[in-house]
Parts: structure tokens; sequence; C-alpha cells
């Protein structure tokens, strides 16, 4: 059977986790898996698990460890026979591990964005809440303001993009995920990207996994089966 490929991304907020995921998903057909939608989808939707994490997400504050690990793990297994790129999990050390006791990833994206750039990204970030869609009014803006290119539904702003909040949230972001970063980079699997475009970076992202994935053959085409 074709060896199946596993990957994360990881960067602070804004600096293009989810824009080069989707990128990703569309170039090589891996399941695209975000933590942060698959949480806010479930607090839309009053799952379990969405009342379980809706007090941390509403405050930006880490789900803990053991009802991050309770909630993404099946859903993992679930794409179970297929490649998966997961963005915003594992976001600690508690939850690297608990993940590595399962699966081997095979690779990790590390994205180093300079502040600057980060603040004026997400002070322009309007995102469709349904989808997870994310459009920038400068970068990649909607075909008709406000609205999600798809649906037609409006777009909204998360109160933590807000430029007040987002000191806060790097440093917390630096402090959580140094130790994961390390693990990564011990195990080989750590790949770093700087820059101030996602254009500029893109083209070493894509080159480095069509490299990783060709000298592993991957199930690319039953991912892209529903
Ligand atoms: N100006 C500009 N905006 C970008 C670039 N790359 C991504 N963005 C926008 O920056 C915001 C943050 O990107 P996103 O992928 O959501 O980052 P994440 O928080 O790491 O998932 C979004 O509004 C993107 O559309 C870029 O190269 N230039
Ligand atoms: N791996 C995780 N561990 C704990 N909490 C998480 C995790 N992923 C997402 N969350 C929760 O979901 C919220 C939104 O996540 P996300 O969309 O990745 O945005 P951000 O990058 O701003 O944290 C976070 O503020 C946090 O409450």
């Amino acid at each position: 059977m074709a060896k199946l490929f596993r990957a994360a991304i990881m960067g602070p907020p804004g600096s293009g986790k989810g824009t080069i995921s989707q990128r990703i998903a569309q170039s090589f057909g891996l399941q695209y898996l975000s933590s942060g939608h698959f949480l806010r989808e479930g607090i839309a939707a009053k799952t379990e698990a969405g009342l379980l994490v809706k007090t941390y997400v509403e405050r930006s504050m880490l789900v803990p460890d053991h009802v991050m690990t309770r909630l993404m793990l099946p859903r993992l297994e679930q794409l179970s026979g297929h490649s998966w790129l997961l963005d915003g999990f594992p976001r600690t050390l508690g939850q690297a591990l608990a993940l590595n006791n399962l699966y081997q990833l095979d690779l990790v994206i590390s994205l180093n964005i300079p502040y600057e750039t980060l603040k004026e990204r997400l002070s322009d970030r309007w995102i469709h809440p349904a989808s997870g869609r994310v459009y920038n009014m400068g970068f990649n803006p909607p075909r008709v303001q406000g609205k999600d290119d798809i649906t037609g539904e409006p777009l909204i702003q998360h109160d933590d993009d807000k430029p007040e909040a987002l000191m806060a949230r790097l440093r917390h972001y630096k402090d959580v995920a140094k130790p994961v970063i390390d693990l990564y980079k011990s195990q080989g699997i750590l790949h770093s990207f700087s820059g101030t475009e996602t254009d500029r970076i893109w083209p070493y992202i894509n080159s480095l996994l069509s490299t990783k994935m060709h000298t592993q053959p991957s199930d690319t085409c039953q991912a892209q089966t529903p």
C-alpha cells in the first residue's frame, strides 16, 4: 500500500498557515484539518465538543491538552487511509507527545514572519465563518466586498485579530511553541521559512513537498476522492 504523508504547519497567528495550507491541500490533495476551524465549527453547531471548548476559544485561551487531544485524535482516526496536513495542532508539547504516540509526522513546516507584517495582515483579515475561508483586503480580497466568493455570505473579523490583543498572543505563541519546535527539530523533520510575503515563500514549500512526497509515494489520489 502507498505510504501516507503526514504533515503539520506551525507559525504565529497571521503567519499564513491557513493560506499556505489551502494551497498545499489544493496542489497535493492532502486532507486539511485546522484545529481553530474545527473548534469554531463545533461551537456554532453546539456539539458536545463545541460546548466543552466555547469558553476557552471565546477568550482566546488554549483549550486544555486533555480536551484537545480527546477531540483531535479521533478526528484524525477518521482520516485513516488519507494523507493529511494539520494546522493549529499540536500547539503544546503535551499535544505533540500525544500525537507522536499514534503517528509519526513526515514533515513540519514552521513560518517565521516579522511582527509588523503580522500586525498589518491581521488588521485586514476577514473570514467566512462557516468554511474558514480567509481573505485579506489587500492580498486576496473577496470578489464582492464583505461577501464570501463561494456562498455570498457575509465575512467577519475576529476580535482577537485587533492590534491590542496581538502582542500578548504572539508572546504566548512563542513560549508555547518553542518546545514543540525543538522536538520536531530533534526528529529532523522541521523546515522553517522566513519572509514577509506568502507568494515568495510558497515556491520553496511547493518544491519541498514535491520532493518529499515524490520520494515516498503517497495516496494523494485517494485523498481527493470523497
Ligand atoms: N498582504 C499579505 N497578506 C497575506 C499574505 N499571506 C497571507 N495574507 C493574509 O494574512 C492574513 C493571515 O493569514 P492566514 O493564512 O489566515 O494566517 P494564519 O493565522 O497563520 O492561519 C489573511 O488575511 C491572509 O489573506 C501576504 O503575503 N501578504
Ligand atoms: N491546538 C490547540 N490547543 C488549544 N487550543 C486551541 C488549539 N487550536 C485552537 N485552539 C483554540 O481555538 C482558538 C482559535 O484557534 P486558531 O484559529 O488557530 O487561532 P489563533 O491562531 O488565533 O490561536 C484558540 O485561541 C484556542 O482557544
